[in-house]
């Protein structure tokens, strides 16, 4: 049951600074408690290196951050959910299961796609390069 703000045991953020502190707890909440938000960083370092190493062009450099950053927020909006759907209930039920795997189904989509414009990208300057 939804309650009234006034009836809420917090505050709602006063300002843009308070906002950006949420958000910025958020993500260091995410990056030490979650494993797989950690392992699609870790990805992220790895091609960010590889993307140097290679020497990629400015055009592959915006398909990659994209790319990067899509994941890292699927990947998190996942966690969102399945924390909000844990607060909700700790009871087996089947649209607390659907909600849950169809979000963890939109990391693996924006993940399958990150890798075959990795793919795309980097196969043809390994080719080049050897
Ligand atoms: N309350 C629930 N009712 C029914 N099924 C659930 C419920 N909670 C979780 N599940 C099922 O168990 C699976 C795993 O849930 P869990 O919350 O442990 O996610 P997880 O394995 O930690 O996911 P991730 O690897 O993305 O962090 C869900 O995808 C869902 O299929």
């Amino acid at each position: 049951m939804l309650m009234d703000y006034k009836d809420r045991k917090y505050k709602r953020s006063k300002n843009y600074a308070d906002s950006f502190k949420h958000a910025y707890t958020g993500i260091k909440t995410a990056v030490i408690e979650e494993r797989n938000l950690r392992f699609h960083f870790c990805a992220a370092v790895v091609v960010i290196g590889l993307g140097f190493f290679y020497s990629i062009t400015r055009t592959e450099w915006l398909v990659l951050v994209l790319c990067i950053f899509a994941v890292l927020v699927a990947e998190m909006t996942n966690t969102a959910i399945e924390r909000a759907v844990d607060v909700a209930t700790e009871r087996f039920m089947e649209e607390a299961k659907k909600a849950k795997d169809i979000a963890a189904g939109s990391v693996l989509l924006v993940s399958t796609c990150a890798v075959v414009v990795g793919l795309i990208i980097f196969i043809p300057h390994i080719l080049h390069f050897s």
